[in-house]
């Protein structure tokens, strides 16, 4: 049986997907984790006038250049509320912080280097020219680009965006991407079981994963293993729009796996079926029209990591972010046997040795219906086919399963 190596599927599937170039206008709040489709020029000038960096005095810096200058004080200045008059010869405005800065004056004074006198300050410390002054316009100014098309907006650059005075954002529409579970078996969690029947998990961990990945998710729930009921939900998907059609179960070779032979009915072209990896073998990739269709293997680790592989680029492609980065190399922290013909994704649990190296260490048991291993393991050590044993202590290639948890 012939067996596709993972790189070349990978590269197979992403090399068909498009990204989404549809249009939408959100709210600013909505915009978060999104990518805008068209650059964001400032509304406005900011700082919109000359303004104040801290609480002090604003003066003319010729008045005061040693400490011991006395000033007349004529007035404040506060954010919001301006100092109207002209600051003279020997006079001072008290002045806050992002308040505007007087007309006449060139320079502000902590107020920590003054002592109050009668109807003014003294000096107690020299005076820089246009020392704590921030210049009208010095963030941005009105017409600038400030964020390119292609931009992921996250907390710094939707206050950027505010700041630049958008209440909305145009941004890409996310990929949509239907799930369905098969299987007779399958209940949703929270059901009472029958003596046969098990709880339909994977469906919230590939959801998860393709929400992170910047996807909208299509729960099409669970059907029986039945070729109307699968086909019905797929029109539903069709009807639906979406981008990505995502089978979990019923892709491997028993009597009760027709989901390939169902979606082949529906006009499914069959890009490829079974890798050279393992968990993971039965996936099947292949195309409903423009529409990309998973279909993953039913038990859960094997549904997770075909998730991470094929299905997180997958989005982040047509969601226009770029992949994440999960591969590092660490140390093996136990010797691994010789690999055979497919790509093995052994997980294991990462911890840093006394030297401060991390290092690898698998499960002895690496079943792919065992979700608890899965959830405790923080890697997936990568062995390329026919790889040859691997001493304990050696560079070990990994996948991170939390990337932005490793520090
Ligand atoms: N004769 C062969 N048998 C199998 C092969 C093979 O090559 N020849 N491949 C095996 C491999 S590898 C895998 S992986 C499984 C995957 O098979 P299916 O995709 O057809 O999955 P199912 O049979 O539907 O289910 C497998 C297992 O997972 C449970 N399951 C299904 N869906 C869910 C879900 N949404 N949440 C949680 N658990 C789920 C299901 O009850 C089964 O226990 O096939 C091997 N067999
Ligand atoms: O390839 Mo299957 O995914 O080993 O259990």
């Amino acid at each position: 049986m012939s067996m596709l190596p993972v790189a070349e599927a990978q590269d197979r599937l992403l090399s068909r997907a498009k990204p989404v170039r549809t249009i939408e206008t959100v709210a600013l709040p909505e915009a978060e984790g999104r990518v805008l489709a068209a650059d964001v020029k400032a509304k406005l000038t900011q700082p919109p006038f000359d303004a104040s960096a801290m609480d002090g005095y604003a003066l003319r810096r010729d008045d005061a250049p040693e400490p011991g200058a006395k000033l007349r004080l004529i007035g404040t200045s506060s954010a919001g509320h301006g100092f109207e008059g002209v600051i003279g010869k020997g006079e001072t405005v008290r002045i806050f912080t992002g308040a505007p800065v007087p007309s006449g004056a060139d320079s502000v004074l902590l107020q920590e280097d003054t002592e109050k006198i009668e109807g003014g300050i003294c000096t107690t410390f020299p005076v820089r020219l246009g020392q704590h002054i921030r210049p009208r316009g010095q963030d941005f100014v009105e017409g600038e680009v400030v964020l390119k098309a292609g931009t992921a907006l996250d907390f710094s650059r939707l206050t950027v965006a505010a700041g630049m005075n958008h209440g909305t954002l145009e941004v890409w529409r996310k990929p949509v991407v239907a799930l369905l579970a098969t299987g007779d078996e399958l209940l949703p969690p929270g059901s009472l079981p029958g003596p046969a029947q098990i709880i339909a998990s994977s469906t919230f961990g590939i959801a998860a994963l393709a929400r992170k990945a910047g996807a909208e998710v299509f729960d099409l729930g669970i059907v029986p293993d039945d070729k109307a009921a699968i086909s019905a939900a797929i029109g539903r998907a069709m009807q639906a729009e979406v981008d990505v059609i995502v089978t979990l179960g019923g892709a491997s070779v028993g009597d009760h796996d027709l989901v390939q032979a169902t979606l082949l009915g529906s006009g499914m072209k069959l890009d490829f079926w079974r890798i050279a990896m393992r968990p993971g073998k039965p996936l099947m990739v292949g195309s409903l029209g423009e529409v990309h269709v998973l279909g993953l293997p039913g038990n859960p680790v094997s549904s997770l990591v075909c998730g991470l592989l094929f299905l997180e680029p997958l989005i982040r492609k047509l969601a226009s972010f770029p992949p994440v980065r999960r591969n590092a190399t660490v140390e093996a922290a136990a010797t691994l046997r010789a690999n055979d013909q497919r790509q093995d994704y052994v997980r294991a649990t990462l911890s840093r040795s006394s030297s401060g190296v991390l290092a690898a260490k698998p499960f002895v048991k690496q079943d792919s219906s065992m979700m608890k291993i899965f959830a405790e393991a923080d890697c997936l050590i990568v062995r390329p086919p026919y790889a040859p044993e691997l001493r304990a202590g050696s560079p070990c290639p990994v996948m991170l399963l939390r990337p932005d948890l490793l520090d």
